[in-house]
């Protein structure tokens, strides 16, 4: 028996958007992908490519691109939103109007909203009560799912029906769909991730060893777990593709943007120029911002963001802030193990 596939909308043109939408019209989803800028959408109809985005790679002719709100989410049973943080809950409002009780609402961004500190499952629990709500997250950078080099990913939902639901529309040869029900802790981990991306950007410039590289993602993944806990995650998720999985993949490769923000400033570039050039996404400066604050209200101890902050915002130069942590006593190794007196 053939079950009929679920009709998609995915909200955001850049290139991770651009990269869902072509997985699910590749599995033959009715899928269109919006986008506010008409001029692109035009160029996207034409050539079916995001030269802005994702240059050089073929998108699914079946795939419809759209700057219209209503016709876009107004069909769908399953809305995606890869917006930037910033502009999250401002294209969540606009959508409103147009979406339907049961249509199911997945996030993809790995931001923190700035001023709520709210994750963007919370914004759509906010802003769309009723819907039913999903995170997607996990080792995910674009140009390698785009080039159809195969990666895994986490559907976190407590609903049976839109984790099978976004199995169907995303699953492929090259693409596997994990399930998990820690909404929150899938999605604290994209988030955080991107704080250690640019950490590690950093060290790589300073031509750290593997040794060094190895003990600041382990340090990363028990901070960022530790802060996790306390916001009520389940520490086990950090040990998933979400968490771990994700870790590894930002804080290693080039083609992340936080790892190009981090590497940048560690060459000696100033912010302002950096952000100018990427043209992109980076989320891990507004997360260093939110998370900092949010550790020190709740007294969470978080040396790698504090220091970063240091850098980043005190003008403290990196060396001092390296052997400032180097030499902060003896903590424990796996505080779930044993405790941190
Ligand atoms: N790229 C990746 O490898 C991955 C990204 N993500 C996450 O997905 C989210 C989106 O990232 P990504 O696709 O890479 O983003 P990009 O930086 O590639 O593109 C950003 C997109 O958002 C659009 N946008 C920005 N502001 C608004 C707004 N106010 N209204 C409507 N559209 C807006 C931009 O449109 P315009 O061109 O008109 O400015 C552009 O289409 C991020 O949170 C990122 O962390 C998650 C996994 C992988
Ligand atoms: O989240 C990502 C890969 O999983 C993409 O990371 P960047 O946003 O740093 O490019």
């Amino acid at each position: 028996m053939s079950v009929s596939k679920p009709r998609v909308a995915v909200l955001g043109g850049g290139s991770f958007g651009t990269v869902i939408a072509n997985l699910a019209a590749s599995n033959g989803c009715h899928t269109t992908q919006w986008l506010r800028d008409a001029e692109l959408v035009a160029e996207m109809q034409a050539t079916h490519q995001n030269t802005r985005y994702l240059k050089g790679f073929d998108l699914h002719p079946t795939l419809a691109f759209s700057s219209d709100l209503a016709q876009s989410v107004g069909q769908a049973d399953l809305v995606f939103v890869a917006i930037p943080s910033k502009a999250f809950r401002q294209v969540v409002q606009n959508a409103k109007p147009y979406l339907q009780t049961k249509q199911m609402l997945v996030s993809m961004t790995k931001g923190i909203e700035a001023g709520t500190f709210s994750l963007m499952s919370q914004i759509l629990r906010e802003e769309v009560p009723n819907a039913r709500l999903g995170v997607l997250s996990g080792p995910n950078l674009a140009k390698e799912i785009a080039a159809k080099m195969p990666a895994g990913t986490v559907i976190a939902s407590l609903d049976p029906d839109l984790r099978a639901t976004v199995h169907q529309a995303l699953a492929c040869p090259y693409f596997r769909v994990f399930a998990n029900t820690d909404i929150y802790g899938v999605e604290l981990s994209g988030a955080l991730k991107n704080i250690y991306a640019i950490a590690t950007g950093m060290a790589q410039a300073n031509k750290v060893g593997e040794n060094t590289r190895s003990m600041l993602l382990t340090r990363a993944l028990a901070e960022m777990s530790r802060f996790a806990v306390q916001l009520g995650a389940n520490p086990l998720t950090f040990l998933g593709l979400a968490g771990v999985g994700d870790l590894f993949a930002t804080c290693s490769s080039p083609l992340s943007r936080n790892y190009q923000v981090g590497f940048a400033l560690g060459s000696g570039k100033k912010l302002a120029d950096i952000i100018a050039d990427l043209e992109q996404t980076a989320e891990g400066i507004n997360t260093i911002q939110q998370v900092k604050q949010q550790a020190d209200k709740l007294g969470v101890y978080m040396p790698i963001v504090s220091g970063l902050y240091d850098i980043i915002f005190n003008e403290q130069p990196i060396i001092d802030v390296a052997a400032k942590m180097m030499n902060s006593g003896q903590r424990s190794d796996v505080e779930f193990v044993l405790p941190n007196r």
